[in-house]
């Protein structure tokens, strides 16, 4: 049937369409002109200090998205494997359903992942894990754009409001985060995502009360994806909307890295790549062998000389380069204090042993928060720290003047190329240190973890990557005692370690930061990191 030309001529629809928008005061802009010219979204200023109502998945994160490898991480991670492993066989039979017109997969990917976790432990996932995955999906221009509003709203339609907020607020600094509830019970989540219009009612109510509480009446500006059961609740609250289409979401870039609003230093979770449906397969079809490789190349570090087990284990994709500095014997030589202090940056808990490896010789580790079973099973001697700054430094003298020693001074180890601040107790010790600079690689599983009770499987799952790569460079040795004039001291070892963290960043090419072990465990796992426990002979 031919639609029927309106009999009104164009210049009374358009006066009329003028009029109905001053009334009801909003205006409905797009992204791409009539023309089909490309029209930037918003500028900075004109957002600044307003209200902005952001569709998560239509606007900020890039298209298309797939939500199943966040699920997934939300399965395996806040769950286990084996339910990585529902959700796995589940999932092709869900979009058999979707294909034959009924779309569960939302409602059975939320049951399935989220079905008796502990509410506390999946807002942990939600702000230790996902955000690093997350940021790797935000778009550039998406972001720009609101980059200087006042209020920030970030409304999700896809995922549970408990799987974004920790990435929104903590590394996008967005003031509210508003999406769909799932049902809990005491302190676990019972699996059932409530309806998409309870979501959306919720919305409603949250900007009418921010609204109501404004003191400039300029309004709130809406920016949505092309398609969303968004417009509808944006268009009776938002005085302005933008509506980004597809085709120009496509020419959006990527956030780099280097443009993120809060730095990723930390995350946590054993998955090193993005779950998808197919990677994932691949991960649970080679974990048996994973499993093989890493009891074989444990059992090599643990039995074998070196000069043995390093090649063994690069027969098995392991691979280790070592860069020796300068003067190579120079690390050889003793010094006043007995053996050689080597000072390294953090990277897992295999560090010492690789310097170890290094060197081809023995050598003793200083740590802290390491599980009995991995001191049990360690191929070096390994003494434990108390924090108790006295106590540990007798304790590291004694131990340097027995033999060789390596410090990890950041205390903890770091993922990503950031150095965290140096304890000082290290330059008190000795005349000179000789920095480790310390890089891995992994292709499937973490080797750190925060949980307690995950630690003790740290190296394995190192050791479970196909080719789990090791760097280590030998540098040139630091003076960190005083030099003639200069005051001794708490002050001067602060001085020398910072010094040390320097040399160390700048070999690494790594960002120098002052943040803490402290730091790192409030923010991945809610504590301070302390152990009880003393010190181990
Ligand atoms: O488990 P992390 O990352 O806190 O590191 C533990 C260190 O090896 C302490 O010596």
């Amino acid at each position: 049937m031919v639609k029927k030309p309106s009999a009104l001529p164009r210049s009374f629809l358009s006066l009329r369409r003028l009029l109905r928008r001053s009334i009801s005061g909003r205006h409905y802009r797009r992204t791409t002109s009539a023309t089909g010219a490309r029209v930037a979204a918003p500028a900075q200023d004109k957002l600044k200090d307003r209200t902005v109502l952001v569709d998560v998945e239509g606007w900020l994160l890039r298209s298309p998205l797939s939500a199943f490898p966040y699920f997934m991480l939300v399965a395996v991670e806040a769950g286990s494997f084996l339910r990585g492993l529902l959700l796995l066989l589940v999932y092709p039979v869900l979009c058999l359903l979707a294909l034959i017109g009924l779309d569960l997969r939302l409602e059975a990917m939320v049951m399935v992942s989220l079905f008796g976790l502990r509410e506390r432990e999946v807002t942990r996932v939600s702000k230790a894990v996902l955000p690093k995955f997350f940021l790797e999906d935000v778009t550039m221009e998406g972001l720009e754009a609101f980059k200087k509003a006042g209020t920030v709203v970030a409304v999700t339609a896809t995922f549970p409001r408990v799987m974004v907020e920790g990435f929104l607020k903590e590394y996008l600094g967005v003031h509210a985060v508003v999406g769909r509830e799932v049902a809990v019970a005491a302190g676990r989540y019972v699996g059932f995502l409530e309806e998409e219009h309870a979501g959306m009612e919720r919305v409603g109510a949250f900007l009418e009360e921010t609204e109501a509480t404004r003191s400039k009446g300029d309004g709130a500006v809406g920016l949505l994806g092309a398609v969303g059961p968004m417009h509808h609740v944006v268009s009776r609250y938002c005085k302005e909307t933008y509506v980004l289409s597809e085709a120009d979401k496509k020419t959006w870039q990527p956030l780099p890295r280097d443009k993120y609003p809060n730095k990723l230093v930390f995350h946590d979770g054993r998955l090193a790549f993005r779950p998808t449906f197919f990677a994932a397969i691949a991960m649970y079809t080679y974990v048996p062998l994973g499993i093989i490789l890493a009891a074989l190349r444990c059992l090599a570090f643990g039995v074998l000389p070196y000069r043995v087990s390093v090649p063994l284990a690069a027969a098995t994709g392991m691979r280790s380069r070592l860069v020796v500095g300068p003067s190579p014997d120079a690390s050889r030589e003793k010094n006043e204090a007995g053996g050689r202090l080597y000072v390294c940056n953090h990277r897992t808990l295999l560090d010492p042993i690789t310097v170890a490896a290094g060197l081809n010789k023995p050598v003793t580790a200083v740590t802290y928060s390491v599980s009995p079973v991995s001191e049990l099973l360690a191929p070096i001697r390994t003494a434990r720290l108390t924090r108790d700054r006295d106590q540990d430094r007798r304790r590291m003298e004694a131990l340097l003047a027995r033999g060789d020693l390596v410090v990890c001074p950041e205390g903890t180890t770091c993922r990503e190329p950031y150095l965290l601040r140096f304890s000082p107790l290290f330059a008190e010790l000795t005349g000179e240190v000789t920095p480790v600079a310390l890089d891995t690689r992994v292709d499937m599983f973490y080797g750190t973890s925060t949980k307690p009770g995950a630690k003790w499987l740290d190296p394995f799952y190192f050791m479970m990557n196909s080719r789990p790569e090791y760097r280590v460079e030998f540098l040139e040795r630091v003076a960190t005692a005083p030099a003639d004039g200069e005051e001794g001291g708490h002050g001067h070892s602060i001085q020398a370690a910072n010094r040390v963290q320097r040399v160390l960043g700048e070999a690494l090419g790594f960002e120098l930061t002052g943040l803490t072990r402290k730091d790192k465990y409030m923010m991945l796992a809610g504590n301070e990191g302390v152990v009880s426990g003393g010190a181990k002979k």
